[in-house]
């Protein structure tokens, strides 16, 4: 198994506040890691730990200010932003709780479009096969307001697998999600993280979902404060250092 993403000291700080009360605020404070191909990986942590911040920056969708990001070998830190487009579109996926699909684009379009935006059309033949995939085979023409949010966000997996993604991350990709929806869907991104060629790296607030990952990373204060191995609902909770 290689290594999907070896990052090392990562640092990133946000202006608030407006005239004199500008400030800068530092959301990540040196965070190392290490997320081998094969392996699903949950990034927890209190609200404002600076989870969504890192799983951005080590996509390449927010830019670091310090240290490095290698995403299947590929510096992302202070790369120049068509090098960083062609990054993401040759080895990333996104699966985010609003979903992002396009309402005035079916199912089947959905799914290509980032495929086709990078030059690489994919065949129906492809997308049909993937959305079987998720459980949505014949659904290609359907429109996602149509659809559940289950369904959506199953669709949104498919989008994130037909370019072939090494990495997909997602970002609370339950939080909108009935449970019975959200177990299905975690189902198939524990499925993406079984396949020894990719990675799933996921930030939740949901400590069961979180127990699904070979790994927990715990971020508080903008550092990793723990790291453990597969591990249940209630070991996460206390590595948290969440009182009962
Ligand atoms: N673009 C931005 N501009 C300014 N501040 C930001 C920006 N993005 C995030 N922050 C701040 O950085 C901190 C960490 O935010 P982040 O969303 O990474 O935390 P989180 O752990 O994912 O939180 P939550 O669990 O509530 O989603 C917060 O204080 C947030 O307000």
């Amino acid at each position: 198994m290689g290594s999907a993403i070896i990052a090392s000291n990562v640092r990133k700080s946000f202006c608030a506040g407006k005239g004199r009360a500008r400030r800068s605020i530092e959301v990540l404070r040196g965070v190392s890691l290490r997320i081998e191909l094969g392996e699903m990986v949950s990034i927890v942590g209190p609200s404002g730990s600076g989870k969504s911040t890192l799983l951005y920056c080590l996509s390449g969708l927010e830019a670091a200010d310090e240290g490095s990001i290698e995403l299947m070998g590929r510096q992302v830190v202070k790369a120049n932003r068509s090098a960083l487009s062609k990054i993401r579109r040759d080895h990333v996926g996104f699966v985010f709780q609003s979903y992002n699909l396009i309402p005035s684009l079916n199912v089947e379009e959905n799914v290509s479009l980032p495929a086709r935006l990078a030059g690489r059309p994919v065949t129906s033949e492809q997308t049909g096969a993937v959305l079987e995939s998720v459980g949505l085979g014949g659904r290609e023409k359907d429109r996602p307001g149509d659809m559940s949010g289950g369904e959506q966000q199953r669709v949104a997996i498919a989008r994130a697998l037909v370019g072939s993604s090494d990495v997909v991350f997602a970002d609370e990709p339950t939080g909108a999600l009935d449970s019975k929806s959200g177990r299905e869907v975690l189902g198939m991104l524990r499925t993406i993280g079984d396949d020894s060629n990719r990675s799933v790296v996921m930030v939740t607030h949901d400590l069961e979902a979180a127990s699904l990952a070979d790994r927990v990373l715990v971020l508080r204060d903008g550092r990793i404060v723990c790291e453990m191995g597969r591990s249940s609902a209630r070991e996460i909770l206390e590595a948290m250092g969440v009182p009962r």
